[in-house]
């Protein structure tokens, strides 16, 4: 995304006649105007319903939390800012060359007097020019410095907390968070502070020009300026709701989009092509309007400030012509004084801008700073211990006990199992027992309530969480898969692995076949999350992953969901492989496939459940196959 960052802008329509016939070699230093951007997070400030997404927070707190961030970027704005200072003093001073030429040369008819402020014209402009475009330059680099700090910041901690955390929540919502609203933030804290200073500056320099040239001139024109600001605060305010219509019904239209696309097979399937286009089609029409409310709005802004500014104009003349005609000024100078009032005027309006950049900002910036206040479930303790030589893998549930945060029912009480290395314990029971949050425990997404989880004897949490994970291998129901290539899906886990040892684990995992007939074997691309192989494929990849990776212990949580009976039944080779010398925690409803020799341990919920959890161990000791009963 293109961002300009306009330090200020120059006059809107109206003023274009003076600009024309006074002004069309002044410097103008500007940047375009930024566009739907600022709009674009109206709607993130309260959700669909209404309710305040995030607590409020000041600018103070604003600033506080992420002026920090600017460290090392700082001296980019300054730079910045002093360079758009000078672009605008240059201008101030070109426009007073004007005045001079048209007093001293163009009244006279003396062309000897052209030369000297000519060239300096000249001069002027091609060093505003140069200023202009490294003060902008300058600025934009530290703006996007700062905002990709923020994003890495701010992502960074978003994978530091346990995954829970994102399920439950939007995904739409934490993608605005890490995309507009540290625009928001960016353009408060950072070039919106530069912009802000440097307009100011503008309104002082033109308004001091102005006031050099004819102060009562100066004073009845700078009376007209609240009717500018009435003028932007009547269609700011109307202009903002149209833009939270707009970003709101662009937001139902791409989930419209994005899930039609998503599931397009059921879509199809169901014959609900029709039906879903109709919704398209329905929530288009509703952004079509906010759109067209949008472009009424900015077409009628136009036209109602080029009266205003057309006013304004007369007012000078009249007032000028009465000056010239008293003595107290020239054609020159009052020319000048116009071009001087063209540049101020949108100046002002442009810190009346500013202020909504700060609003909107600050609304942003407190759903930033919610997700950086939210606290990993887990950290390391204090002197935690690196793994890293490999042990056996034997692990051990003593009591554990555990809550979810904020549920009142207990998931797991009292369960106590061990699984020796190489052993495969099956964990069954009902949906909702409890099963998947063995492993969530097991990798540390949180910590028990009571007991503990012992790995090779060491309580789990005396481990780093990274050294931990090092050790444990998931695989889960369903196989998640990135959209790069089939390699870097099966190397996840280990980037760093040869093409031999890729290839060894592919075989192992049985899909090594498949691979070398892709059309670019282990570079072909698989699609996002997978989805140009079969589920079958997709399992095996994962399985080769796992291979690859090579813990001693490994948790397989429901392995089979999702597959038909054959393609489960070929997957059992593979798996059993996998299984092969790790301790293995295989989650599964399913009790067809499983090891003939594993041992079976059922979850009961615990409102149903005594106190010990485990309600049933059976051991099938028959040597190292899989039973289709038990
Ligand atoms: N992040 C969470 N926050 C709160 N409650 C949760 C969370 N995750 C799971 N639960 C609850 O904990 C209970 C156990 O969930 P878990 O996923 O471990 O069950 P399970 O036995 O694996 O079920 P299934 O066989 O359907 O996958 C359920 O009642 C579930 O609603």
């Amino acid at each position: 995304m293109g961002r300009g960052v306009a330090l200020w802008s120059p006059p809107l329509l109206g003023w274009s006649q003076i600009r024309l016939r006074l002004s069309q070699a002044v410097v103008v230093v500007a940047t375009p105007r930024e566009s739907r951007r600022a709009s674009r997070r109206l709607s993130f400030t309260r959700g669909a319903s209404g309710e305040p997404l995030a607590p409020s927070t000041s600018i103070r707190k604003t600033f506080a939390e992420f002026w920090p961030d600017t460290k090392g970027l700082r001296w980019l704005f300054v730079l910045g800012m002093v360079f758009a200072i000078m672009a605008a003093l240059c201008e101030v001073a070109v426009i007073a060359l004007f005045g001079y030429i048209t007093d001293q040369v163009l009244t006279t008819g003396d062309l000897s007097a052209f030369w000297a402020p000519a060239l300096s014209w000249l001069g002027l402009t091609a060093v505003a020019g140069v200023v202009s475009f490294a003060g902008s330059w300058l600025t934009s680099l530290g703006a996007e410095r700062f905002l990709l700090y923020l994003r890495d910041r701010v992502f960074g901690h978003v994978q530091r907390l346990t995954p829970d955390y994102v399920d439950n929540r939007r995904l739409g919502d934490l993608m605005a968070r890490l995309t507009d609203d540290l625009e928001a933030i960016e353009e408060l804290v950072g070039s919106g502070l530069v912009k802000a200073f440097t307009t100011v500056a503008t309104v002082v320099f033109f308004s001091a020009a102005a006031f050099f040239i004819r102060w009562d001139l100066a004073l009845v024109t700078m009376a007209l300026i609240p009717a500018f600001l009435v003028v932007s605060k009547v269609f700011a305010s109307r202009f903002r709701t149209a833009a939270a219509r707009e970003r709101r019904s662009n937001g139902m239209m791409n989930s419209v989009i994005e899930e039609g696309l998503a599931n397009q097979a059921l879509v199809q399937a169901y014959n609900r092509q029709e039906a879903e286009a109709r919704h398209l089609h329905r929530e288009g029409r509703t952004w079509l309007r906010a759109n067209m409310t949008q472009a009424w709005l900015a077409g009628l802004y136009g036209p109602a400030v080029q009266v205003l500014e057309t006013i304004c104009l007369i007012v000078i003349i009249g007032f000028g012509a009465w000056e010239i005609s008293q003595g107290r000024l020239t054609l020159g100078g009052l020319l000048a004084f116009a071009a001087y009032l063209a540049y101020l005027y949108p100046a002002v309006q442009s810190l009346g801008e500013i202020a909504l950049t700060v609003s909107e900002a600050a609304a942003g910036s407190d759903r930033v700073i919610e997700v950086l206040r939210t606290k990993p479930a887990v950290t390391d303790r204090p002197g935690a211990v690196d793994l890293v030589e490999r042990g056996p893998g034997r692990i051990e549930f003593d009591s554990v006990g555990f809550t979810y945060p904020g549920r009142r029912q207990p998931v797991l009480r009292g369960l106590s199992f061990t699984v020796e290395p190489g052993e495969v314990l099956v964990c069954t029971g009902p949906s909702g027992a409890g099963k998947s949050t063995i492993t969530k425990l097991l990798l540390r997404f949180y910590d028990p309530d009571s007991g503990a989880i012992l790995l090779d004897g060491t309580d789990i949490r005396d481990l780093t969480r990274h050294s931990l994970r090092d050790h444990v291998t998931v695989l889960q129901q369903e196989s998640l898969l990135f959209s790069g290539t089939v390699r870097d899906n099966i190397a996840y886990g280990r980037p760093e692995a040869t093409q031999e040892e890729v290839v060894r684990a592919a075989t192992l995992a049985g899909v090594h076949d498949f691979v070398s007939a892709l059309p670019k074997k282990y570079e072909t691309r698989i699609g996002a999350r997978g989805r140009l192989i079969s589920g079958g494929q997709r399992q095996r990849i994962a399985i080769a992953r796992a291979i690859l990776r090579d813990t001693p212990v490994l948790v397989l949580d429901e392995p089979m969901t999702g597959l038909d009976e054959k393609t489960a039944a070929r997957i059992m080779e593979p798996l059993g492989r996998l299984m092969e010398g790790r301790t293995t925690i295989l989650i599964t409803h399913d009790l067809r496939h499983v090891p003939v020799d594993a041992r079976v341990i059922t979850l009961e919920p615990v409102a149903r459940a005594a106190p010990l959890r485990v309600r049933h161990a059976n051991n099938l000791r028959r040597g190292r196959r899989f039973a289709t009963d038990v």
